[in-house]
Parts: C-alpha cells; structure tokens; sequence
C-alpha cells in the first residue's frame, strides 16, 4: 500500500534521511519507531506530501507519488504532531468547517460529523469550545479532521506522546478502532507499550535508515525470552559467567549480588536451579519475567551502533 524505496531527505548539510526502505500493507497498523530527531516527523511530511524529497521513490496504491499526487490527494489523512484549531469554535463547528472546506453539503456535513464525533468519542463535548479542551480531546478531534475525507491511509505522528495514561488508552483505543475499519495506519511514536498494543508490524528508524523491520508477533518470538533474575546472599564475581556454559543460556549479567539470565527458549526450571546449584552460594530469590518491546528495541539499537 506504501512502499519507500531508497527514500533521501536533507537539510542543507544535514542529511536526515540515508536511503530509507519501508513497506507497508493495506490493513495493517505500522509502527514506525525512532529516537527523537530520528526523522519520523520528516518521513510523515514527506508521506503527507508536505515536503519534497530528495531520492528515492514513493509508491501509493503502486503510483508514483510525485506522478500523482494530485490521484493520491484523497487517499492520505494526516495528523500532525501538534495539531491546531481555532479554539473559539466547537468541534461540531470545526468539523463543519472542515466539511465545507472539502465542498460536502449540509446533510453530509451533518451526518459525517455525527459518525465521526462517535468515533473519537467526542459527541457530549461536541458543542463546547475548543480552547477548553484536553490534549487528548483536541489529539482525539485531531484524527476526526484527518479521517473526515475517509482517507484509505492515516498518518499519525506521535498521537499518544504528550499524553496521560487515560488519554493514551482513548487513542489507541480509536487507532483500534479505525484497524477495524480497514484503515491503514501510520504511526510514528516512541512509547513502546502503544505499538505492543496495536501495531502489526513495526519499522525502526536509525541514523538515516530502516534498521529493522518486522512483524511484531515475529519479533517477539526472536526477541522475547524468559529472563531469570537471582539475587544472592552476596555479591558475585563477575566471571563466574565463565564457568557457565549451557547452549539455552543467550547471555548472562552480573551486578553487585544481582545475576540475570537471559534464555533463548522456555526452558524446564529445573535446569535453572541446576546451573545455581553449581555456583555454590546461597540465594535470597528467584524471580522470572520475560523481557518486552523495549528490550528489543534498545537491543537492536544498540547492536546497530
Ligand atoms: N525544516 C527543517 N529545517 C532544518 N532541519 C530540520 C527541519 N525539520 C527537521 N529538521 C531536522 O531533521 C532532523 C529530524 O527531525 P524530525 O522532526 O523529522 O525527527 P523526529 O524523529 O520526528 O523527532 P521527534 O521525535 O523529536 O519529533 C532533526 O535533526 C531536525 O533538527
């Protein structure tokens, strides 16, 4: 549905984007991850067709998109990072603006706005002012103007970020909801826990490049192990680590009376209690969790530099 070949962007010296490769599928909600100044907001202005590029191609639908952008107008939504509004009109009042300003007529202004309003959640606070506002309302009314042409594509950069843990459930929540639609969706974010819950797959954004891109139920069977945290009495030398040496073991930390293990496989616990045996000290606990999204990512980031 999306496909960025070789895709270059620079700011007079400063070359922001290296060649970036990214594919995305009709359907599916795209993580595209990256630390701050990665160039996230660049690749979204440039998928909006904001701003140019400077190589590389775009292809939407399989058409160019500086062949046709003009075709593609209608087939792209987009939230910016900030988005604004005139904050003395309500959001039925903006929403109808909006609605006039793509030339619908005053019934379809009225029923758009109804099914957009259910869907950001936003009907009994339709007709306060703006200005009055949460940021979660206003990002929430932010997708209702970008979804209001029924874009088949949505671009959101960073919708959850500023929020708080209620305001980030709402728009996850909504992204769920527009996944279910069938709308294709672009999301831009650093909080690892929002494309845990929603993203089909994910693209990570490093030094100018797509470092890794992956679905996610693939990347947390490669990625994510079983990690067994074992404190001690005392502190532990650091190279007892070499004295281990199991095929399932991944790799091992030691800090202070601290031991983590990380497995490669769902391992029987007996084994566990065996390799402690054989370090011969007394323990004070033994607790396993499983490593998460942003183990992977700083993993993969960290490999990567
Ligand atoms: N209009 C511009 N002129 C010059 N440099 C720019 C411009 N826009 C962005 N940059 C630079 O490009 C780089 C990438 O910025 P961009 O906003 O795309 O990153 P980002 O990944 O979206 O970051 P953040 O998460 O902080 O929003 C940064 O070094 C930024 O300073």
């Amino acid at each position: 549905m999306i496909k960025a070949e070789n895709l270059c962007k620079r700011y007079g010296n400063n070359k922001v984007l290296k060649g970036v490769n990214f594919n995305v599928e009709k359907g599916e909600v795209y993580g595209f991850l990256g630390h701050n100044g990665a160039g996230k907001t660049t690749t979204m202005n440039i998928l909006a067709g904001i701003i140019d590029y400077n190589d590389g191609n775009i292809k939407i639908n399989s058409l160019d998109m500086k062949e046709n952008r003009t075709n593609l107008k209608g087939t792209i939504g987009y939230l910016p990072e900030e988005p604004k509004f005139y904050p003395y009109m309500t959001a039925n009042e903006y929403l109808a603006f909006i609605g006039e300003v793509l030339g619908f007529d005053k019934n379809k202004i009225k029923s758009r706005n109804k099914e957009l309003l259910e869907l950001v959640k936003l009907e009994e606070s339709c007709n306060r002012k703006i200005g009055g506002y949460s940021r979660g309302m206003k990002q929430r009314l932010g997708i209702a103007v970008s979804m209001y042409n029924n874009p088949e594509i949505l671009l959101l950069d960073e919708p959850s970020s500023a929020l708080d843990p209620t305001g980030r459930k709402d728009v996850v929540d909504i992204i769920e909801d527009l996944k279910d639609l069938g709308i294709t969706v672009f999301l831009s974010t650093h909080i690892l826990s929002d494309i845990e819950r929603v993203c089909d797959r994910v693209g990570i954004l490093q030094g100018g490049k797509i470092i890794l891109e992956e679905k996610l139920d693939i990347l947390k069977k490669r990625y994510l192990h079983p990690i067994y945290d074992i404190e001690f009495e005392k502190n532990i030398k650091e190279d007892i680590i070499n004295t281990i040496d199991k095929d399932w073991i991944e790799e091992i930390k030691v800090y202070k009376n601290i031991m983590n293990i990380y497995v490669n496989e769902d391992i029987d616990s007996r084994d566990i209690m065996k390799v402690i045996a054989e370090i011969n000290l007394p323990i004070l606990s033994l607790n396993l969790r499983r490593s998460n999204l942003e183990d992977i990512f700083i993993k993969v980031v960290s490999e990567n530099e």
